[in-house]
């Protein structure tokens, strides 16, 4: 199995470029695995209290679930990817079935910042676009998508993404094998991907 991490600030295309990169490889070869899905349980506490939690530091995201599934999908297993509810700061209580493929691509804007899950990938990209962009984008999605209104959203930005983003994210570029810049659509970089990808899958 072939596994790759792609990680870049909220907003910076991340989801956008895993589809693109998947959208002419074969279905059944392809496998993809949100960091979104991994937030941890907060079913113990209620609403009001869940969307004062901070979701852009590491302590969110369950890495211990996110390890077990990634080395369950290389043993050859399927796993239980959670549902997770943006609307509603927690997990749904589903799960969707997610085979092993010959590729696994694994996308969050924290995913590159734990060392253990940083080993199990085979090739590591940071997608970057700047900052007044991503807030942009971000500000579109998340009123037009997730139910937020626009003092939610540059607030958030500003108490919490901003620097968690200068924190915890950014730093995590070092890591990366390929830096791909997203400020516009960027068709040359997801067709080296999609070459890449390519060459493993024969
Ligand atoms: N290169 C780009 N140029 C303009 N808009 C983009 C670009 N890439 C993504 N978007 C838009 O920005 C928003 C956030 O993109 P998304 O892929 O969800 O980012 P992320 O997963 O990194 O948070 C979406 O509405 C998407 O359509
Ligand atoms: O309940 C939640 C959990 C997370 N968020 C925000 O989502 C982004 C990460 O998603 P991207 O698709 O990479 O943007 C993160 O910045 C969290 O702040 C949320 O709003 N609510």
């Amino acid at each position: 199995m072939l596994t790759i991490g792609i990680a870049g600030g909220t907003g910076c295309g991340k989801t956008t470029v895993v589809n693109q990169i998947i959208e002419q490889l074969p279905v059944e070869e392809v496998g993809v695995i949100s960091q979104d899905s991994y937030y941890k349980d907060l079913s113990h506490l209620n609403y009001e209290q869940r969307s004062k939690i901070n979701f852009d530091h590491p302590s969110a995201i369950d890495f211990d679930l996110l390890h077990e599934h990634l080395e369950k999908l290389k043993k050859g297993e399927t796993i239980d990817q959670p549902v997770y509810s943006f609307k509603e700061h927690n997990r749904t209580g589903d799960a969707v079935p997610t085979p092993p493929r010959k590729v696994m691509i694994v996308e969050g804007i924290l995913i590159l910042t734990n060392p253990e899950i940083r080993e199990l990938f085979d090739i590591k990209i940071f997608v970057h676009a700047d900052s007044d962009e991503r807030l942009i984008r971000r500000l579109k999605r998340d009123i037009n998508e997730r139910g937020r209104d626009l003092q939610e959203v540059l607030d958030r930005y500003q108490n919490t993404l901003k620097p968690m983003h200068e924190q915890f994210i950014e730093p995590t570029k070092e890591y990366a094998d390929i830096i791909i810049p997203n400020n516009r659509y960027n068709t040359v970089a997801i067709d080296i991907v999609r070459t890449i990808i390519n060459e493993k899958l024969v």
